[in-house]
């Protein structure tokens, strides 16, 4: 490496003092990342997004849920990133994941010389670290290093200091530390270097988080950093048990679900982000930062589909602690340690992704009713039983009191598993879940000989099917509908038979399937529901939201499975290969996907997203051997 002039003259320099002296841009006019340009690293505890430019634009510290330090995702530079590129800018050639790893590797290749940087975030000890290692692969690159830390979502410009060879950055209760052998100046409120990189050189940059008054802390080996990460998430995958044709797509899904895990607790975060929008230029941007409920017990399922136990025991040890007191406060998400208060704010100060606005904090939705976790969450313990997790008193006791508690609620009306914000209904696909909780805390007990009031509980799973069959069926268009007496159709109708529900052959569950693909189908690809449906809504909508949104992806790998349940394997096989064609160029997804403008919309990666690929994959290799949550354990009435 050779540092340039200017470099060597920003020695010692106070970031915060300097000002703004010379207001350039190290890389001027560049575009803001989309969606899908973005690759994540993970400590499991907290997680990076890195852009095809090179530009670390969303870190929560120190954990998933905590204030960014870097949120130009949603505010641009301004509101803190940290970008390591070659100064004539652009985006990166090629960008793959180290083999079945978490760390990423970006390639450079430019008229003058090809740079890989590395990007990684060790497996967490202690405090946070992100490690970025400039290597020189051929030629001489002139590359740029900017790094703008703006604590609290953008909002606080920290005091930047240099401290025993060390680069600190200082505000209220936060601090960050950077280890290398680049000096950086202070320009116009930014941390800044220009490095000359020849073929062999290894510049390392370890960015440490702390408290800002504990002591400083402690350095770290990279290289060392580097191995050790490398043989955590080799010997993770290691412990896959899918073999099927989708490997590497299984494999990658499966590490995106453990890079959301919140590793203290096992709680497992919906996706990495907040605010990102389902529509761009639109107030559909929700704070996903947390454990759902229903969620995780898909995640769960999908882990131990792919043979992961230890993290269903963490799961189920975490849910046992979230959900302790009385069943009828439960809710249907906590924070990753389980903390119940998840008040929603806006931030006004952030623009959001592409003027997106409000960029929340925080989620209302925490407090609904939401009938469907019930049966979610029974199929999801009844699942880890059956993927041979050792039964647990406590979880047992725990289940009995979700069951009577489902007795006496199932009749009401709820905001669904989509979390309308318009007026509760009879949502059809809960009172679907609320039979499947019935059901399979019957098989449990049936099988395992534990003690239950089967005799009553079959007869209220009986009166559900009934009802169900009754008011949520509409006979002349032969389809199941989103609530009792609704013209509208939902996607989630398109799980009936993978939870067993009615067998797949059943003609009132082709007839549903047939019609969310008439309906709900653009380019192929499935939407929740339409969001013009319901003109008794509050907005006229039936989610009580102005605005559109995209396909969402789970519902789209949820309508893969029914053609492949319903005979249908080829149809199947071909919307799942399409689906692998929208993720993204290391093999994430978001939430959505824009088939009009094709590209990723709302937030990434999405645990929902990753689980419908693993579950579907799943399906396609091994048949439906269980269900989405679980195992169809009765038929038709
Ligand atoms: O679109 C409206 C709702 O969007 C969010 O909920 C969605 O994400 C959840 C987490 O993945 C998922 O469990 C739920 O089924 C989805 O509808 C948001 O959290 C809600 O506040 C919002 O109303």
């Amino acid at each position: 490496m050779r540092e340039t002039r200017k470099g060597r003259e920003a020695r010692g320099t106070r970031e915060a003092e300097s000002g703004a002296d010379e207001p350039t841009d190290l890389w001027p006019g560049a575009p803001p990342s989309r969606i899908e340009d973005y690759a994540v690293v993970s400590d499991l505890q907290t997680a990076a997004l890195i852009g095809r430019d090179g530009s670390m634009d969303w870190l929560c510290l120190p954990r998933f849920d905590s204030s960014a330090s870097f949120a130009a995702l949603l505010g641009g530079p301004e509101a803190g990133r940290w970008r390591i590129a070659p100064l004539a800018g652009g985006v990166c050639t090629h960008r793959a994941y180290r083999d079945d790893t978490m760390v990423l590797e970006t390639l450079w290749e430019t008229d003058e010389g090809t740079v890989r940087v590395i990007d990684f975030m060790p497996v967490r000890q202690t405090q946070p670290d992100i490690v970025r290692i400039v290597e020189g692969v051929s030629g001489r690159v002139e590359m740029g290093v900017e790094l703008v830390v703006r604590f609290d979502y953008g909002r606080v410009v920290p005091w930047v200091r240099h401290s025993g060879g060390r680069w600190v950055a200082v505000a209220g209760p936060d601090s960050l530390w950077l280890d290398t052998p680049v000096a950086l100046r202070g320009e116009n409120l930014r941390s800044r270097a220009e490095i000359s990189v020849g073929a062999g050189d290894r510049i390392p940059f370890v960015l440490t988080w702390a408290p800002s008054y504990e002591p400083e802390p402690r350095r770290y080996d990279p290289e060392r950093a580097l191995a050790d990460t490398d043989r955590y998430w080799s010997e993770w995958v290691g412990h896959c048990t899918y073999d099927g044709r989708y490997g590497a797509a299984v494999r990658r899904s499966l590490l995106v679900l453990k890079s959301l895990t919140y590793a203290p607790s096992g709680g497992i975060a919906a996706a990495a982000t907040t605010s990102l929008p389902e529509q761009v230029g639109g107030p559909r941007n929700w704070d996903y930062r947390y454990c759902w409920l229903r969620d995780a017990a898909f995640t769960l399922q999908a882990l131990t589909g792919g043979g992961y136990t230890d993290e269903a025991k963490a799961w189920r040890d975490w849910l046992l602690r979230a959900v302790a007191g009385d069943p009828k406060d439960l809710q249907i998400m906590y924070s990753l340690t389980g903390r119940r208060r998840l008040a929603e704010t806006e931030l006004e100060w952030l623009p959001g992704y592409e003027g997106s606005r409000p960029v929340r904090v925080g989620n209302e939705a925490a407090g609904q009713f939401q009938l469907d976790v019930y049966g979610e969450l029974l199929d999801g313990l009844h699942s880890a039983r059956e993927a041979g997790l050792a039964g647990d008193d406590d979880a047992w006791t725990l289940q009995c009191l979700l069951t009577d508690h489902l007795e006496s609620v199932w009749r009401e009306k709820d905001s669904s598993l989509w979390e309308v914000r318009g007026p509760r209904q009879h949502f059809v696909h809960s009172k679907v879940m609320a039979w499947v909780g019935l059901d399979r805390m019957i098989s449990t007990a049936e099988r395992s000989g534990l003690s239950a009031p089967l005799d009553r509980w079959r007869a209220t799973r009986d009166a559900i099917h009934d009802e169900v069959c009754e008011r949520g069926f509409d006979a002349e268009r032969n389809t199941f509908t989103q609530y009792y007496g609704s013209r509208g159709l939902d996607a989630a109708l398109l799980l009936i038979p993978r939870v067993g529900f009615l067998p797949p052959e059943d003609p009132r569950v082709v007839g549903t399937v047939d019609a969310v693909r008439r309906e709900l189908c653009q380019d192929g690809f499935v939407l929740r529901y339409r969001t013009d449906a319901d003109p008794t809504g509050e907005h006229g909508t039936v989610d009580g939201l102005p605005g559109d949104e995209g396909a969402f992806l789970a519902c789209s790998f949820w309508l893969a499975d029914a053609l492949a349940l319903t005979g249908r394997t080829d149809e199947a096989r071909e919307l799942f290969e399409r689906l692998l064609e929208v993720r993204n160029d290391v093999g994430l997804l978001s939430e959505e996907w824009d088939p009009v403008a094709r590209r990723h919309l709302g937030n990434t990666p999405q645990a929902f997203s990753h689980v419908g690929l693993i579950n579907t994959a799943l399906t396609l290799d091994r048949g439906p051997a269980h269900s989405a949550t679980g195992s169809p354990t009765q038929s038709a009435r």
